[in-house]
């Protein structure tokens, strides 16, 4: 079976958060069930320079305006289709934000023109090849089946939401430039409170909607949680599913991480005091016995690091260390650094990105803090467990199914892996820490706490054979879909 895969991000090649770990190696965990992914994804900078050898697949005169290549490549075990257009994506910053952290103005027409060129390449446009199934990922790729049906190209689509907080809701005076038809802006597919949504596009003509756990898919179906989307969501709950991401067990691997001074395994945990001293120095804290509680993470309202400002003292105060790596909204970044000039040389905060020191932060950590509001799944907490790091984490979305919370009867039971915390608010994160580094204090349970968080496996398979059952399903079923699409 042939997947065309439609990302706006893609690991190792251009990251900017958990949507690029799932699109780099969800394609690698379908090969066992027999399906073979392409990832189509847009020739920023840094990719085409990657790139090694590429071979030019079709050219596009008139992409939204715009002149652009596809190309194929390989990189290391993937399959890619590289879209080359300069005058979208040649250019300096992140692949959504300029070196201000000012959205790129032409986001609308940049992830249009990806959406569009992957339609043309489900409806016929290479010779000699067409996928069997196109999977969409988050708003920036959504478009792709409104243009593949206005295209009358009726192959099965899955649409993964990894976060719907983004949409892509620009103004339906664009409806225009993105050359879509005005009967399209219609509550049933692109209208959205006066605007245009591309993911609402994607919602009304995608055959089956995932997310990243089962427990978000419950969410967004309510209004707390559904972002103005789940009055869509529910009319379309028969086709929504929710599959737990997986993690790359060779990428976050403490054994063999080629990011950490020493390497260890659940049998040879004393040897993280190595990497946890080297962590301290490359933050520029003082060394000490005390634990070591980070959290790796966007500086977000999402993330609840707010939340943590207002509580890194109570680890503080019992002698450990804080470090916080991230980058994202400044006033959160402000008030962490506030905390942080209270507790000199014992708390960091480092505004950054960069994956060998997210490794080494696993590495060397006691604790990872994940207070997030809302969590369609998370990966931080379930590289924690991989790295032995306990994870502290509120009880919403992906993290409620991937944590067990210390409690006494987990605890006996030997299955307790963190510390959940609910309400979230600060109140439920500082009663978390506090039981956190009651626990920490008790070297057995502790241990304990490790030990059974490094023995949980969250590898792909299990979620590869679920994305691979939906394939399956949507391709045996083809002939009848395009007479139950709710938008035709
Ligand atoms: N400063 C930094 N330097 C280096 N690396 C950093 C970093 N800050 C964060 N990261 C990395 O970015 C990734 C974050 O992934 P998450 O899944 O936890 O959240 P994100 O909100 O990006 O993903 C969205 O999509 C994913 C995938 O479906 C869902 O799991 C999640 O719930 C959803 O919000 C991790 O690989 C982490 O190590």
């Amino acid at each position: 079976m042939k997947v065309l895969s439609v990302t706006s991000e893609l690991f190792p090649l251009i990251k900017t958060g958990g949507l690029a770990d799932v699109t780099g190696s969800l394609p690698k965990a379908l090969l066992s069930c027999g399906v073979d992914t392409t990832s189509m994804l847009p020739g920023y900078p840094v990719v085409m320079q990657t790139l090694g050898e590429r071979m030019p697949l079709v050219s596009f005169d008139n992409l939204l305006g715009e002149r652009a290549t596809l190309y194929h490549a390989r990189h290391e075990d993937l399959e890619l289709f590289v879209l080359d257009c300069p005058a979208l994506f040649a250019r300096d910053g992140g692949p959504y934000i300029d070196g201000n952290g000012t959205d790129h103005p032409d986001n609308w027409k940049r992830f249009a023109a990806l959406s569009r060129a992957a339609a043309e390449v489900a409806n016929g446009a290479l010779a000699g090849w067409t996928p069997d199934l196109v999977h969409t990922h988050d708003w920036q790729a959504a478009l792709t089946s409104v243009y593949m049906r206005e295209l009358g190209c009726n192959l099965p689509v899955v649409l993964t939401i990894h976060n719907l907080a983004f949409q892509g809701q620009y103004g339906a005076d664009r409806m225009d430039a993105l050359g879509l038809g005005q009967h399209l802006y219609s509550t049933d597919c692109l209208e959205y409170f006066g605007d245009i949504s591309y993911l609402k596009g994607g919602l009304q003509t995608a055959d089956v909607i995932t997310t990243v756990s089962p427990t978000y898919a419950r969410e967004i179906l309510t209004a707390r949680f559904g972002m103005g989307l789940d009055g869509v969501l529910n009319e379309r709950v028969m086709s929504l599913r929710g599959i737990v991401n997986g993690i790359d067990l060779d990428v976050w691997n403490p054994s063999t991480d080629p990011y950490l001074p020493r390497n260890y395994d659940s049998t040879t945990l004393k040897r993280k005091r190595e990497n946890r001293s080297a962590l301290m120095e490359r933050f520029g804290l003082e060394q000490g016995d005390g634990p070591v509680f980070s959290a790796v993470t966007r500086l977000t309202w999402q993330k609840g690091m707010d939340m943590f400002a207002d509580t890194a003292d109570e680890v503080l105060h019992q002698g450990g260390r804080v470090i916080v790596f991230g980058q994202g909204d400044a006033a959160i970044q402000e008030a962490l650094r506030q905390t942080a000039a209270r507790f000199p040389g014992r708390m960091a905060v480092h505004v950054g990105y960069d994956e060998p020191t997210a490794h080494l932060i696993h590495g060397g950590s006691d604790a990872i803090v994940q207070p997030s509001r809302f969590e369609p799944c998370g990966l931080t907490q379930l590289y924690a467990l991989r790295y032995g790091c306990v994870p502290v984490v509120s009880r919403t979305g992906g993290l409620s199914e991937t944590i067990i919370d210390a409690n006494d009867a987990a605890m006996s039971a030997r299955v307790a892996t963190g510390f959940q915390f609910h309400p979230v608010n600060t109140d439920g994160l500082r009663l978390a820490l506090r039981r956190a580094l009651d626990t920490y204090g008790d070297t057995r349970n502790w241990a304990r706490l490790q030990n059974q968080g490094m023995k949980t496996r969250f590898s792909w398979e299990r979620s590869a054979e679920k994305y691979a059952a939906i394939y399956n399903n949507l391709i045996c079923r083809s002939e009848e879909l395009p007479e139950q699409r709710r938008y035709r």
